[in-house]
């Protein structure tokens, strides 16, 4: 389980945490969700120590983040990290020769399932395509936790279909996943447990089961309730 538990976070005096608590579970998916800036980039980065929290804890299956958790913990950022002049294939042995954790199987399967090109250099991909290389470079490292930043952002109607396809599909099997976005019509159904954001707190968290369950709401039903009172 990951546990974020009254993390604080200040760049410079600017406050963009508040007290901010969650947990999130082996397979589920959790998603913070939010609009632009209210800090849910921040939270990700934080759980994964690639920004420093001013005040608050994390821990990954009880421990604190420590240079063997990137064997079980990985960030999908919301743009790839590779060089536009890389090919597909040098991408992934780029991430092979670095991860222990790299599963070739997996990747492979990734790239039929996207009917992805390996000699493709990114710079010559679509947005969509790239966004699908991201995700294939990050969902083939055989972690327990995968936290994504924006899946979807500024990509066509048909590739996030294929992306939610393959949510939906076993790839991740039982995985714990945070993902955030601001949109979440695509993924509504995949979602276990939302966490709402504003102004860096956090105004209500849930399970989307018990939820439909006991009051009969969608996901969007409670977003119009906390966001638009
Ligand atoms: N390195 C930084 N230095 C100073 N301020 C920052 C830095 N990174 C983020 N911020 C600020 O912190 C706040 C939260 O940013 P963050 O990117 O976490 O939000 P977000 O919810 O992910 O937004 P988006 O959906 O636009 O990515 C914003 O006001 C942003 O301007």
């Amino acid at each position: 389980m990951i546990e974020v538990k009254n993390v604080s976070k200040k760049y410079g005096r600017k406050k963009v945490l508040h007290d901010v608590s969650f947990t999130a579970h082996p397979g589920e998916m959790t998603c913070l969700i939010g609009i632009n800036g209210v800090g849910k980039t921040t939270m990700l980065k934080i759980i994964t120590n690639l920004t420093p929290k001013s005040s608050g804890t994390v821990t990954i299956d009880g421990q604190p983040l420590q240079a063997k958790s990137y064997e079980v913990i990985t960030f999908i950022p919301d743009a790839i990290p590779m060089p536009p002049s890389m090919t597909i294939d040098q991408a992934i042995t780029f991430m092979r020769d670095f991860y222990k954790s790299w599963n070739d199987t997996r990747a492979n399967e990734l790239l039929s399932f996207f009917k992805l090109d390996r000699r493709t250099k990114i710079s010559d991909l679509s947005k969509g395509n790239t966004a699908k290389v991201n995700l294939l470079l990050g969902l083939s490292l055989d972690v327990k936790y995968i936290l994504m930043d924006e899946p979807f952002s500024g990509i066509d109607i048909f590739s996030r279909e294929q992306i939610s396809n393959l949510f939906s599909s076993g790839f991740l099997e039982d995985r714990g996943v945070i993902i955030t976005t601001h949109e979440i019509k695509d993924i509504e159904h995949l979602i276990d447990k939302v966490i709402f954001l504003d102004d860096g707190r956090v105004l209500k968290t849930f399970d989307t089961e018990e939820m439909r369950i006991s009051e009969g709401k969608s996901i969007e039903d409670v977003m119009r309730e906390v966001y638009l009172p």
